[in-house]
């Protein structure tokens, strides 16, 4: 059986605004993150495993921050980008596991809702999608509260 494996990597700093989009999903906040598209750091890592498991480059090689037309862009379109580019390669998505890490937003109470909408862009069963979330015991940048890190993983089967 030809499997692939991913892993995904990405970091947004906090900056003026009210909420964060973590997975699809907008989380009240009392700042929100900055970013060239809506800065959604966990869609970000999972897009970035999946070009990671078909081995074709990164999301800023497929979407290049100074490009003006993905300005403010929600990141499902970066997603999606890669659960096709990876059908068109005769692969399917099997299943993704994605790790927020910050102090703050608490992730739990929005973890439902956000395994819900990457099922819904992916196309994977939700009982296939993971999003869980760790806070870095206030040490280094993310406990200092000074943004979120997200990390993902995705396995890829022959279609
Ligand atoms: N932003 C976060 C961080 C953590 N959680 C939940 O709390 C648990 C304990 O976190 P530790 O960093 O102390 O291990 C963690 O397992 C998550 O369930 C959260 O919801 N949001
Ligand atoms: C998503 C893209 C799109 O321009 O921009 P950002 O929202 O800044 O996100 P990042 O993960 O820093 O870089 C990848 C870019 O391709």
């Amino acid at each position: 059986m030809d499997i692939r494996l991913g892993n995904g990597f990405d970091v947004h700093r906090f900056g003026r605004g009210d909420c964060v989009v973590l997975c699809g999903i907008e989380v009240p906040h009392d700042q929100g993150l900055v970013g060239h598209s809506d800065a959604d750091v966990g869609m970000h890592a999972l897009t970035d495993a999946i070009y990671g498991a078909l081995a074709r480059g990164d999301i800023g090689q497929h979407f290049p921050p100074g490009d003006a037309q993905w300005k403010g862009a929600a990141s499902d379109i970066f997603l999606r980008h890669a659960v096709d580019l990876a059908a068109e390669m005769g692969f399917a998505l099997n299943n993704a596991d994605i790790t927020l890490i910050c102090e703050q937003p608490k992730i739990g109470p929005h973890a439902p809702a956000m395994r819900s909408r990457l099922s819904e862009i992916t196309g994977l069963d939700i009982d296939r999608v993971s999003v869980k979330a760790t806070t870095s015991e206030r040490l280094g940048f993310t406990g200092r509260g000074e943004g979120i890190a997200a990390i993902a993983t995705a396995t890829l089967v022959a279609a």
